[in-house]
């Protein structure tokens, strides 16, 4: 059975490596350079970085000159998010040599376009299906942007290769993640699938690398490393077991 990736997580905001509860701005616990945190994780194994410009994401700004100068210092693959939303935000998430990027409020406010640049760059494109409830949330999280499984449906039909799922209400919280979720959108789409929000344990890891036969790829991990809830070591041994 393909083992659970694992993606620790390096959200910037105003130049610094954050974590948010529930995704609120405002929130924010700082811990300091996203680069040291980054080479942090790539020293301790980690094979993926899941890197954010939160400021583009709540449209606050942008951080894109030190995102492209941490993604530019990974030797690992790099998952990068936040303010994806046009050609010219794609094109400068894409020359920083991340392996994909993750699309949120465009998949709810421009769905031609993400149409255009699935058939165009392929498995370069995840969608980040961000929820409370069943309903997504865009603009930072900060508006509702349609059903979760319509949204699903539409993207599978436009050849989307991978979500990226957040349930919101577990996000920065240290609460365990949303399996039934996870099982829910594993259930609707045959694309592989990473789990966000609410790890808090090895055993919530283990919990996810169950669903791994059910399609879900990988899980994000957060506010439980930079807590030192346990260490990326011990998860990478923890899904690998
Ligand atoms: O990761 C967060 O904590 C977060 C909080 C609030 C908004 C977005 C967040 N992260 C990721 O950003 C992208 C969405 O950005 P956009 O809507 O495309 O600009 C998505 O991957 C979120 O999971």
């Amino acid at each position: 059975m393909p083992k659970l990736e694992l993606l620790p997580a390096v959200d910037v905001r105003d130049g610094q490596a954050v974590r948010l509860v529930h995704g609120e701005s405002g929130t924010e616990t700082s811990y300091g350079s996203p680069l040291e945190a980054a080479l942090t994780w790539q020293r301790a194994g980690a094979e993926w970085l899941h890197l954010v410009d939160l400021d583009a994401a709540f449209g606050t700004g942008d951080n894109r000159a030190l995102i492209a100068e941490v993604a530019g210092a990974m030797d690992i693959k790099v998952e990068l998010s936040g303010g994806i939303r046009d050609d010219a935000s794609l094109e400068a998430a894409l020359a920083t040599g991340c392996r994909r990027v993750n699309l949120g409020t465009a998949a709810l406010e421009t769905p031609e376009w993400v149409a255009k640049v699935i058939a165009e760059h392929g498995d370069k494109i995840a969608v980040g299906l961000d929820v409370r409830g069943t309903t997504l949330r865009g603009r930072g999280w900060t508006r509702d942007g349609g059903d979760l499984y319509e949204t699903l449906a539409r993207l599978d039909s436009e050849g989307c290769a991978r979500y990226v799922v957040t349930d919101i209400a577990k996000d920065g919280t240290l609460q365990g993640p949303n399996l039934e979720l996870l099982k829910n959108v594993c259930a609707a789409t045959d694309k592989p699938v990473v789990a966000s929000g609410g790890v808090s344990s090895l055993d919530d890891l283990r919990a996810i690398a169950s669903l791994v036969p059910e399609g879900v790829e990988g899980a994000i991990v957060g506010k439980a490393l930079y807590a030192k809830a346990f260490t990326l070591e011990e998860a990478l041994a923890a899904v690998s077991a």
